[in-house]
């Protein structure tokens, strides 16, 4: 049995006296594409930064790669939602890219050749290498998470969690990303944050519905009524592949 590259164990954790995660028991394995829905304020985004390291658990247990999860946080790539930024912001779309290798080698800070060298290769695996020198604050929201996409990937990372990459990005272009993703499963283990459960049906192997708790469905199980019941109307789902 290999080691799963992230286990919770009767997970829980507060903000102050609010509890936002409550017995949350998830196993992923090594090469699995896993999809959390959940409403609003369900507890999605704390679960990344749990997985991130940047939050601790309050009861139970959570490792990634077998590890308490900040020890093992080069490993992981984070796409975080959409930030926006100002349309003057003045930075390169390469120099977004190479923050995502800092503190990797060199403890000086400087870039090396092969900083600038992953940063071009994290670009062209994405499909933005020609948006290279633009300032970041010009490109669109599709491009913008390209870009994040590849500050993800320049570290090399095993794991990648995005949260919400497609949150305000227009149906084409979320298919796009998502098949991007989908070509990036074959090296990486990637949970994915996102609002649209029958949308990621068509990429993900599993569907985690968290609502505090967390319940995991095979995709093909899912169907609109189950969705329903769990979770009302507040998971916004578009009714074009459901499993009969
Ligand atoms: N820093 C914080 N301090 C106190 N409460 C917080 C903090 N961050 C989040 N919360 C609360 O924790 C709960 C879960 O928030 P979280 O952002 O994890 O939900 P989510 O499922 O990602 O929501 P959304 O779909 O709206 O992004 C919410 O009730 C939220 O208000």
């Amino acid at each position: 049995m290999t080691l799963p590259v992230i286990h919770s164990n009767q997970l829980g954790f507060c903000y102050g006296s609010t509890v936002v995660l409550d017995a949350v028991d998830l196993t992923v394995q090594r090469g699995e594409f896993i999809g959390i829905v959940g409403p609003n304020g369900g507890g999605k985004s704390t679960l990344l930064k749990l997985m991130l390291g940047l939050l601790k658990p309050t009861s139970g247990h959570l490792t990634v790669l077998g590890q308490a999860p900040r020890q093992v946080r080069r490993q992981v790539g984070y796409v975080p939602q959409y930030p926006g930024f100002a349309r003057d912001f003045p930075i390169t779309v390469e120099d977004v890219v190479l923050m995502g290798r800092l503190g990797i080698g060199n403890i000086w800070g400087r870039y090396q050749p092969a900083d600038r060298h992953a940063a071009q290769q994290a670009l062209v695996e994405v499909e933005a290498i020609e948006l290279a020198q633009r300032p970041i604050g010009t490109l669109s929201g599709g491009q913008t998470q390209r870009v994040l996409l590849a500050r993800a990937l320049v570290s090399e990372p095993e794991i990648l969690l995005l949260d919400e990459p497609t949150a305000n990005i227009d149906q084409r272009v979320e298919g796009e990303i998502f098949e991007l993703l989908a070509a990036l499963n074959s090296r990486l283990t990637i949970v994915v944050v996102s609002h649209d459960i029958a949308f990621i049906s068509h990429y993900v192997n599993r569907v985690a519905c968290l609502n505090q708790t967390l319940i995991c469905h095979r995709t093909a199980d899912i169907n609109g009524r189950m969705i329903h019941t769990l979770y009302g109307g507040d998971v916004r789902h578009i009714a074009h592949r459901w499993a009969s």
